[in-house]
C-alpha cells in the first residue's frame, strides 16, 4: 500500500496538471485565507467605517495606490475598500455570508469534493444576504447611518414599500420565512412549539455541523471518529440499559418490623415504588435495589459502517464511466485518493434521520394508581399464601406501567422452592388475569409477584425514542423495546444478542414489536451503517417498507419486489446472505482482522485496498415476519440456513430478527433455539408455548397488547412494549423514502441453486432479471454484445449489466466473453428473440 502511494506521488511530481490533487488543495488555502481576510476586515468596518467611509468614497480604488490617504481598516486601504464595497454597495452586515461560502468552497477544494456540492449552499446564502438585507433596512434602517442593509437593502425595501406598503413588505418577509421552513426545514406543524424550535435548531445546528472538517457526524462516524458508536471505552462490557441503575429515592419511612410476619389488612411494611402521584401518607417512595438483567456480554463488534458505491471495483468503473451519475455520489471515488480517514455517511450527506414529530404524541393514559387497588392485592397476596403456611416479613410494591410488581420477603424458613412449586395454585387463588410469580427475583432472594393493574399505561414509540436513554444510546444496532416494571426505557443492542427470535400468539402485540425494532433502527443509523433485508411471506406485514428500497434495504439481484414473500425466494435470500458471510468472512481474513469492527477500523484508517476488493461493511439485520409458514412448506431447506447464520454471522456484523404466531416445536425447532439466545414472548395462550419460547412459564400469564418478556440466555424481563402505529410508520417510511437515495440499492451476492448452475435448460422466465428483454433487444438490434453498452443504454450498473449478459449467454442468446472484445451475437432478428421468450414464458 505504502510502495503504490509513493510511486504515484512521484509520477504526480513529474508532471503537475490539473488532475493534480495539490492544485485544489492549494486553491482551497487560498480561499480560506481570503475568507479570514475579508471577515477581519468586515468586522473591522463595524468600528471603522465613519472614518473610512469618506475617504474610500472620495478615492474609490485609487485608495490602493500609493497617492492615498491613509485608513483606520485593520486590514489597511485594500481591507477598507473591500469592506467599503460588500457593506455599504452590496448587502450590509449580511455580506459576511461571503466569507461563509468562501470559507466552504475553500473546504470543499480542500477535501477534493465536488464543486456541485457548492450550488445549494451559495443559492442559499445569497437568498439569505438579500433576505436579511432586506429585513435589517426595513427594521432598522431609519434608526442609524450605517448601512445595516447595504444598498441593496435599502434599494429593495424603497422598492417595496412603494409597490406593497410597509404591511405587505412584512407580510412578504414572513412568507418567505414560512416558505423556507416549509421547503427547507420541513417542519411539523403537528409538533408542539418545542418541537418546532427543537427541528429547527436541528436543522441549522446539521447544516453548519456538514461544514466542520472531521467534525463527527450525527451518525458518530465522523472521520476522526474511526471506532464509530462503539469505541473501545465507550460501550460497558454489559448493554448498559439492560442493567437498570439504581434510584437515588431513600426511602421515607425504614422498615422497622422485619421479622414481624405481616397480616392482611395492616399497612405496616408495605413499601411502593412508582409514580410520583402516589406520595400518599402513609406509603413510601422506595429505593430499592434493582434487578439485574445482564445481556450477553461476549464481543464487543462496533459499527463503523459502509457504503455500497462507495469501494467495489464495479462501483468505481460505474462511478468514471457513466456521466449520468450523480456527481454527489461519485465523491466517493474521489474520496478515494484522500489521507484523511473515510466516512461512509459522506455518500449521502444529505440524509436527514427521522424527526419524533412524525410519531404521535400519545396519552399515556392516567399515571395515577389507586391506592385501594394496592391495599386489595397486597392484602390478597398475604391472604393467600397464609393459606398456603407462607408468612412473610414484607412486602413492597414497584408500579410499572401496565403492571405492579409485589416483592415479597418470606419468614425465615420458608423455602422458596415451596413457594415455586404452588406457583400455579398462588396464581389461581389470586385469579387475575396475568399474574406472574418469579421465585426468586434473581439475585435478590425475594419472590415477586406481578399482577396487572386495572388502568394501564400505553408506552409510546415517541417516548421511548425521546428518551436521553435512546438518544444516548452508543450502542451497534440499538432497538427501544419499552419500559420496564420500574418506568424505566429498555434499550438492547441486537449486534450483542446477536440474535433476536420473537413469538406470541395472534394479536398480542408482535407486529407492533417488529415495527419499534425497525423504527428504533430508521432513527438512529445512517443508511450507509446498516442494511435490512426483509422476508414477509404473509405478505401484508412489511410492505410498506418497500418505500426504502435505495436507503434502507438489501435484496437479490433482478429482484423486482425488494421485500421477499415467495418461499423458493426467501430460499435463495437465505442462501446468498450465508455467501455473504462467507465473502466478509474471506474479507476478513484478507485484511487480518478478527471481526467487523477491527475491519472497518482498518478501512476508515484507509489501511485496506478497494482495489482488491475492500469495502465498508454495514450491519444487515435480515427480518422474517413469519417464519412458520417457511419452516412448514420448505423445512430444513429455510432452517439450515438460518442456523448456519445464527451461528457464525457475528462476527461479520449480520444479525437475524424473527418471528412467529405459532409457538410450536415443529417451527421453534431445537437448532433454531440452542442459535436464538435472546427472545421476545409476547402473550401465548398455553404454558406448553411459553416454554418453547423462553424453556419456561410466564408468557401465558401476560395481559397481551405489548405485553411481554424479554428473555436472554436464561435472563428474564418484563417489558410494555413501545406502541407505534401503522399511519406513524408509514409517515416515517413517507419521510425518509423521499429522500434521494443510493443511485443502485445495496445487492446481496448472487445465489444459483446447483440445476440453475448447470446450463440454459434450467434458466426459467421467472429468473430473467427485470431489464432482460430491453438488454436482449438492444444487443440484437445492435449486433453487439457489450456489456457496457447496457450499462449505459439502459443506466444498469455493471454488476446488474453483466449478471444479464451471463443470463444471455446461459439461454445462448450470446457466445462467451472474448476478454475486452464484445461477444458474438447469435441471435440476429428480433421476431426469433420475441419467440424465444414466450416459448419460454410459456414454459414458466
Ligand atoms: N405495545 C402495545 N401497546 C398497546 N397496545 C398494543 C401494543 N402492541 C399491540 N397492541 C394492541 O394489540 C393489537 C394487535 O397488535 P399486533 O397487530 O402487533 O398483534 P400481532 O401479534 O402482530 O397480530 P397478528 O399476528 O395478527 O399480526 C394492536 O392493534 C394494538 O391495539
Amino acid at each position: 500500500m505504502a510502495k503504490i502511494k509513493k510511486s504515484s506521488s512521484a509520477q504526480a511530481s513529474l508532471k503537475m496538471g490539473l488532475s493534480d490533487e495539490r492544485i485544489p488543495k492549494l486553491f482551497g488555502i487560498l480561499l480560506i485565507l481570503v475568507a479570514v481576510y475579508l471577515g477581519v476586515a468586515f468586522f473591522s468596518y463595524l468600528f471603522t467605517w465613519k472614518v473610512d467611509q469618506d475617504r474610500v468614497l472620495r478615492f474609490s480604488w485609487k485608495l490602493l495606490l500609493n497617492d492615498g490617504p491613509t485608513v483606520d481598516n485593520w486590514l489597511g486601504r485594500l481591507g477598507a475598500f473591500l469592506s467599503n464595497f460588500w457593506m455599504y454597495f452590496l448587502f450590509g452586515v449580511p455580506s459576511f455570508g461571503v466569507v461563509y461560502l468562501l470559507w466552504r468552497a475553500g473546504l470543499n477544494f480542500l477535501r477534493r469534493q465536488p464543486i456541485s456540492k457548492l450550488i445549494n449552499p451559495f443559492v442559499t446564502v445569497m437568498l439569505a444576504m438579500m433576505g436579511g438585507a432586506v429585513l435589517l433596512e426595513f427594521l432598522f434602517g431609519s434608526f442609524t447611518n450605517f448601512p445595516l442593509g447595504g444598498a441593496v437593502g435599502a434599494y429593495l425595501v424603497s422598492h417595496l414599500t412603494r409597490v406593497l406598503g410597509a404591511f405587505g413588505v412584512i407580510l412578504l418577509l414572513l412568507t418567505l420565512v414560512a416558505i423556507y421552513l416549509v421547503f427547507e426545514v420541513r417542519i411539523d406543524f403537528n409538533g408542539t412549539p418545542e418541537q418546532i424550535k427543537n427541528d429547527v435548531i436541528n436543522h441549522f445546528s446539521g447544516r453548519f455541523r456538514g461544514g466542520k472538517i472531521g467534525a463527527p457526524t450525527k451518525y458518530g462516524t465522523g472521520a476522526n471518529n474511526t471506532s464509530g458508536s462503539g469505541g473501545d471505552g465507550e460501550v460497558p462490557a454489559l448493554a448498559p440499559s439492560f442493567t437498570d441503575p439504581e434510584p437515588a429515592t431513600a426511602p421515607l419511612r425504614p422498615s422497622s418490623a422485619k421479622a414481624a410476619i405481616l397480616r392482611p389488612g395492616g399497612d405496616d411494611d408495605f413499601e411502593i415504588e412508582g409514580p410520583a402521584t402516589l406520595g400518599d401518607q402513609g406509603i413510601e417512595q422506595l429505593a430499592g435495589k434493582q434487578m439485574e438483567m445482564p445481556m450477553d456480554a461476549v464481543g464487543d463488534l462496533t459499527l463503523v459502517g459502509t457504503d455500497p458505491l462507495a469501494t467495489g471495483v464495479d462501483n468505481l468503473i460505474l462511478a468514471d464511466g457513466d456521466t449520468g451519475i450523480n456527481t454527489d455520489l461519485a465523491v466517493t471515488a474521489q474520496n478515494q485518493n484522500h489521507t484523511e480517514p473515510y466516512d461512509p455517511t459522506l455518500d449521502l450527506p444529505n440524509f436527514t434521520p427521522p424527526h419524533v414529530g412524525l410519531l404521535l404524541e400519545r396519552e399515556t393514559g392516567s399515571a395515577e394508581v389507586d391506592r385501594s387497588e394496592l391495599e386489595a392485592n397486597k392484602d390478597q397476596i398475604i391472604e393467600t399464601l397464609l393459606n398456603y403456611k407462607i408468612e412473610i416479613t414484607k412486602i413492597r410494591a414497584t408500579i410499572g406501567p401496565t403492571v405492579t410488581l409485589y416483592e415479597i420477603v418470606p419468614a425465615p424458613g420458608v423455602r422458596i422452592s415451596k413457594i415455586k412449586n404452588l406457583e400455579d395454585d398462588i396464581a389461581l387463588s389470586l385469579a387475575a388475569l396475568g399474574i406472574r410469580i418469579i421465585a426468586p427475583i434473581p439475585g435478590r432472594g425475594t419472590i415477586g409477584i406481578e399482577v396487572p393493574n386495572k388502568n394501564p399505561q400505553m408506552v409510546s414509540m415517541r417516548e421511548v425514542l425521546e428518551s436521553e436513554k435512546f438518544q444516548n444510546a452508543k450502542m451497534d444496532l440499538p432497538l427501544a423495546l419499552g419500559k420496564t416494571i420500574k418506568n424505566e426505557v429498555l434499550i438492547a443492542d441486537l449486534a450483542k444478542m446477536p440474535h433476536l427470535l420473537v413469538a406470541g400468539a395472534t394479536g398480542q402485540g408482535k407486529s407492533v414489536g417488529i415495527n419499534s425494532i425497525i423504527m428504533s433502527l430508521l432513527y438512529k443509523k445512517h443508511p450507509s451503517q446498516v442494511k435490512l433485508v426483509m422476508i414477509d411471506p404473509k405478505k401484508v406485514e412489511l410492505f410498506p417498507y418497500a418505500k426504502l428500497e435505495s436507503h434502507f434495504l438489501a435484496f437479490l439481484p433482478g429482484q423486482t419486489e425488494p421485500i421477499t414473500t415467495e418461499t423458493t425466494k426467501v430460499i435463495h435470500v437465505l442462501n446468498s446472505l450465508c455467501i455473504e458471510m462467507d465473502q466478509r468472512y474471506d474479507l476478513l481474513k484478507k485484511a487480518s482482522a478478527r471481526n467487523i469492527k477491527e475491519y472497518n477500523e482498518k478501512f476508515v484508517a484507509r489501511r485496506l485496498n478497494p482495489e482488491k476488493g475492500h469495502k465498508f461493511l454495514p450491519f444487515i439485520v435480515l427480518i422474517i415476519d413469519e417464519f412458520a409458514d417457511l419452516i412448514m412448506t420448505a423445512g430444513k431447506e429455510v432452517e439450515m440456513p438460518i442456523a448456519r447464520l445464527a451461528q457464525l454471522s457475528r462476527a461479520v456484523g449480520i444479525h437475524l430478527v424473527i418471528a412467529t404466531q405459532r409457538p410450536s416445536v415443529n417451527i421453534i425447532t431445537g437448532v433454531i433455539k440452542a442459535n436464538f439466545p435472546a427472545r421476545i414472548a409476547y402473550k401465548v395462550t398455553a404454558k406448553v408455548d411459553s416454554r418453547t419460547i423462553l424453556d419456561g412459564g410466564g408468557a401465558d400469564q401476560l395481559i397481551g397488547r405489548g405485553d411481554m418478556l424479554l428473555s436472554n440466555a436464561g435472563d428474564i424481563v418484563r417489558l410494555q412494549g413501545a406502541f407505534v402505529d401503522t399511519p406513524e410508520v408509514e409517515e416515517v417510511i413517507n419521510f425518509i423514502g423521499k429522500q434521494r437515495g443510493y443511485v443502485e440499492p445495496y445487492l446481496l451476492p448472487e445465489y444459483n441453486t446447483d440445476e440453475e448452475m448447470a446450463g440454459s435448460g434450467s434458466l426459467s422466465y421467472a429468473d430473467l432479471d427485470d431489464n432482460f428483454e430491453d438488454a436482449a433487444r438492444l444487443i440484437i438490434s445492435q449486433q453487439h454484445g457489450s456489456t457496457s453498452m447496457i450499462q449505459r443504454r439502459l443506466k444498469l450498473g455493471y454488476n446488474r449489466a453483466g449478471r444479464i449478459m451471463d443470463q444471455m449467454e446461459q439461454l445462448g442468446l450470446v457466445g462467451p466473453a472474448q476478454g475486452s472484445k464484445p461477444r458474438e451475437v447469435l441471435v440476429y432478428d428480433e421476431n426469433e428473440l420475441t419467440r424465444f421468450i414466450d416459448d419460454l414464458r410459456n414454459r414458466g
